[in-house]
């Protein structure tokens, strides 16, 4: 199932997000830590005004680790805190309501000066469809609630999670819609399995892959694929890849639609290591 992000749809997404907006203290923004930006909502700011943001850089264990640590210090310099995390293990939890705490101090500090009595932090988790939500709600409450699958758009029901003594979680995540600005954007989000294939072209999702394998990990291309020399022009090194992985057609033609198939399938699978498809220095902000 994947979510058709209609303007009504997006509407409904954005009045459901300002609703639960209003009952809680902090948003914990999750992007998949190897797309940033690319997974990140485009017009988060705008919806969450002044409330407070810890972004959770999820997916940490399949990124590139010096990337995540370049992120980190790139929203520290806006101010913004962001934390490295991996919700399938669990591992970044308890750093999660630590940062939380930090984010709130100065709200706290002039609360007690008002005389309020100190009380849990009330939080809500939002991200675009497949970024790990209904995952960290799970590994935060340290039980099954939400449904999780590889698959965007599978999340339901509603309550408070308590999360030690200090946070309050809000059970159902709020889901927005991802960038659709510019193909590059789509091609990262299909590679790291954010959107559906069927949504664009399979070789073109390949090719943004291979191209930027060859300038970014040239070295883990050639292991990958057995390759002598990497050519210099794309359709070489596709041709090459296919002959190099026997998926050619009954005329010993390079097979495209196979060879696109297991390019964008080995990414996906980590067969070239972490990678990280966003970085700072490159994508606009
Ligand atoms: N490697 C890795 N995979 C993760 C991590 N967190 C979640 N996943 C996987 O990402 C996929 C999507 O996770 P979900 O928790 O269903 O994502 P979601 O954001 O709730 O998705 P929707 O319900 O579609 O909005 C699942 O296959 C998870 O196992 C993580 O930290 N690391």
């Amino acid at each position: 199932m994947t979510i058709q992000w209609f303007p009504g749809h997006m509407a409904k997404a954005r009045r459901e997000v300002t609703e639960k907006l209003k009952l809680v203290d902090i948003i914990f923004e999750l992007v998949d830590a190897r797309i940033p930006i690319s997974s990140s909502n485009p017009m988060l700011k705008e919806i969450i005004q002044q409330k407070p943001r810890l972004i959770l850089l999820n997916k940490a264990d399949i990124a590139d680790r010096q990337l995540t640590e370049k992120w980190i210090a790139h929203y520290a310099k806006q101010g913004l805190t962001a934390l490295a995390v991996n919700s399938q293990a669990g591992k970044g939890m308890n750093q999660i309501i630590k940062a939380s705490e930090e984010v709130l101090k100065e709200k706290r500090l002039r609360d007690k000066a008002k005389g309020l009595r100190p009380r849990a932090i009330k939080a809500m988790i939002i991200g675009i469809p497949n970024v790990g939500k209904s995952t960290l709600i799970n590994r935060l409450a340290k039980r099954n609630i939400a449904k999780t699958g590889n698959m965007p758009g599978v999340t339901k029901a509603q309550q408070w999670i308590k999360v030690g003594k200090e946070l309050e979680l809000l059970d159902t995540p709020g889901i927005l819609w991802p960038k659709f600005e510019d193909p590059e954007t789509g091609y990262k989000l299909a590679l790291t399995g954010a959107i559906k294939d069927t949504l664009l072209n399979m070789q073109d999702i390949a090719e943004f892959g291979l191209e930027f394998l060859s300038s970014h990990y040239p070295g883990r291309l050639i292991d990958q694929y057995k390759i002598a020399e990497l050519p210099t022009d794309l359709l070489s090194l596709f041709n090459v890849i296919a002959v190099s992985m026997g998926h050619l057609t009954n005329e010993n033609e390079p097979d495209y639609e196979k060879t696109a198939e297991k390019i964008v399938r080995d990414i996906r699978l980590q067969k070239f290591g972490n990678l990280s498809l966003d970085d700072p220095e490159s994508v606009e902000i």
